[in-house]
């Protein structure tokens, strides 16, 4: 058995969960306030005790409550990033960065050599003398995000990193933690109220209602198509999958989709386009005018949201399982019911293209 396996529960939290994480692997945890997303991560930290369960990482038994095993959290392996940086005050953003490698029983000239080359790595060099008082939100969660790193540990637990920054700085943050966890293969359990941070950086969502796993999958299917309330709720985007172009990406089928290009991506590689339902257009032929993403789609089914009905095209051909939201009047007038044809459109400014 590798990875991590556990299995919990904690009746004062109401939680009953059983989750994998394989070696490698960024799963991402999804769900309401309350959920038990942070609980979870508690647990697997060491900083909780579930009233019975087993957590395994690898080939060590981190909580075995039948056998009485309970490994503290500074030997577990893990470590936990937080949304606040919670760097040691008195410390140097280098020595924060060096406690971890001083740990493992490095010299100190070793140590902070590692913590510089960490630094750097995180765009935090020129940082290193100052202390946590001296630095911005951002540029103390990259500290952090260093310190995390230059521990080595075996399972990353990040609890909404990108949730203490300004809208400005979460975009870097997200991107540089997509480099470390895809280059250097580290496994990883992401807590997240942002869907973005899922469809970026994990493998895996995994939905907790009440608790509960209500529902598991890789992320664009999770996405895509969930099943659970909550999921539909989060996500319900359009999600086009394909290879990076220069301004968009190209389906496996061959289809080009325009749109504004993250910089993460790299032309060649597995991307994604994102769009909402509600920036599609749906038109009875071919609609002509300004440069759009268009597709012939049939329609499979129209659902009433509100105000408005939600069109989705069958899971075959170009526009396989799309979604578009119109008014009822639009709907009508069109003739959306199931079996028609219809043609979708998005402008290719509504369009963002992100890695995959
Ligand atoms: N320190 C605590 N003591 C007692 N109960 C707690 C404590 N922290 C959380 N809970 C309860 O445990 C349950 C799970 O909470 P938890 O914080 O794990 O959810 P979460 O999914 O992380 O929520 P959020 O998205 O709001 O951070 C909730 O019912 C919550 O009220």
């Amino acid at each position: 058995m590798s990875g991590l396996h556990l299995r919990a529960a904690l009746a004062q939290r109401d939680l009953d969960v059983e989750l994998h994480v394989a070696p490698g692997e960024v799963v991402a945890l999804l769900g309401p306030n309350g959920s038990g997303k942070s609980t979870l991560l508690s647990l697997v930290a060491g900083l909780l005790q579930p009233d019975a369960g087993r957590i395994t990482l690898d080939e060590d038994v981190l909580l075995d409550t039948d056998a009485g095993t309970h490994v503290p959290p500074h030997r577990r392996g893990v470590v936990l990033l937080a949304q606040q940086a919670l760097l040691f005050p008195h410390l140097s953003a280098a020595d924060n960065v060096a406690f971890g490698p001083r740990a493992r029983g490095r010299g100190r000239g070793a140590a902070r050599a590692e913590a510089v080359r960490w630094l750097d790595a995180v765009g935090a060099d020129g940082l290193g003398a100052r202390k946590p008082s001296e630095l911005s939100g951002g540029q103390a969660q990259r500290v952090a995000v260093a310190r995390a790193l230059a521990a080595e540990p075996r399972l990353l637990l990040l609890d909404e990193p990108m949730e203490a920054l300004d809208v400005a700085a979460a975009p870097a943050l997200r991107q540089l933690l997509r480099t470390v966890l895809r280059t250097q293969g580290r496994s990883a359990l992401l807590v997240t109220h942002d869907v973005l941070d899922a469809l970026v950086l994990a493998d895996r969502v995994v939905v907790l209602e009440s608790g509960r796993v209500v529902e598991s999958g890789p992320t664009r299917d999770v996405l895509s198509r969930p099943r659970s309330a909550f999921a539909a709720r989060v996500a319900g985007l359009n999600l086009v999958a394909g290879t990076a172009v220069e301004h968009g990406l190209r389906t496996t089928d061959g289809v080009l989709v325009s749109g504004t290009v993250d910089p993460a991506c790299v032309a060649g590689e597995r991307a994604v386009a994102v769009f909402s339902p509600s920036a599609v257009a749906v038109h009875p032929s071919r609609p002509d005018g300004s440069p759009r993403n268009a597709v012939e789609v049939v329609v499979a089914s129209v659902e009433p949201r509100g105000e408005q009905v939600r069109v989705r095209a069958v899971e075959s051909g170009d526009g396989a399982g799309l979604m578009a939201d119109v008014t009822v009047g639009a709907a009508a007038e069109l003739e959306l019911v199931p079996g028609a044809r219809a043609w979708f459109a998005v402008k290719a400014a509504e369009v963002v293209v992100h890695p995959g």
